[in-house]
């Protein structure tokens, strides 16, 4: 069994959780409120250039020139092609500044910043991983199961749940597989416990729009 194959039947129910959530079902259905919508695209933002950042690291780190290329297309990605999408949403919903970085969207960036940084290359590859492969497969969730009726965030839906995304996405998992090629079991099971966090934090990342989060003090 390849190690992505393996990875993703650990995370299953994180997955299957995520699919539950009632941010992701009013998505789906059209209903969610603005409010909830403008603090996840606003949080996104902040994620999405710290995201960049996080990839151009890793590409820096990769082992051999194919694999640098691909990080730094991703990053670039990251950067620019999501940030034009919110500016669109930023103009479309009316958010004039930024709001300060949410404790959850905080934690997820410190968790990849510090996984790039510090674990060997593999797990900070596939630490990154489930920001590709939960968005494609949440995309195209979606897109199998709504109604298409007039809803205020087909084109978030699209974007994820499109073609172009499904290639970085499978570049992605492709990536990660000949990576864990070359480690040990252990480095492996690095690699898996890497990628669970991840997905762990993007059920957070939804539930923390969901709930409006905000610092305590
Ligand atoms: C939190 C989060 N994870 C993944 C993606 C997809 O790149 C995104 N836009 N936001």
């Amino acid at each position: 069994m390849t190690w992505s194959v393996s990875a993703w039947k650990t995370a299953e129910p994180i997955y299957a959780a995520i699919t539950r959530m009632p941010f992701i079902e009013e998505l789906m259905a059209g209903s969610l409120a603005q409010e909830k919508f403008k603090f996840y695209i606003a949080q996104d933002s902040h994620y999405l250039e710290h995201f960049g950042r996080t990839l151009s690291l890793i590409a820096s780190r990769a082992h051999g020139k194919d694999t640098v290329l691909e990080f730094i297309r991703f990053a670039e990605g990251a950067l620019v092609v999501e940030s034009a999408l919110h500016a669109g949403y930023f103009e479309q919903l009316g958010i004039a500044d930024k709001p300060a970085v949410s404790p959850s969207c905080h934690h997820y960036n410190a968790f990849l910043y510090s996984t790039a940084a510090q674990a060997q290359v593999e797990t900070a590859m596939a630490a990154v991983l489930p920001c590709f492969w939960i968005y494609k497969a949440v995309g195209d969730h979606i897109l199998q199961h709504q109604n298409k009726n007039g809803n205020p965030y087909q084109q978030w839906i699209d974007t994820y749940g499109g073609e172009a995304f499904g290639v970085l996405v499978q570049k992605a998992i492709r990536m990660c597989d000949e990576a864990a090629e070359t480690c040990t079991p252990a480095q492996r099971d690095a690699m898996t416990e890497a990628f669970v966090t991840a997905c762990r934090l993007e059920w957070l990342f939804w539930d923390s729009a969901w709930r409006l989060e905000h610092w305590s003090v």
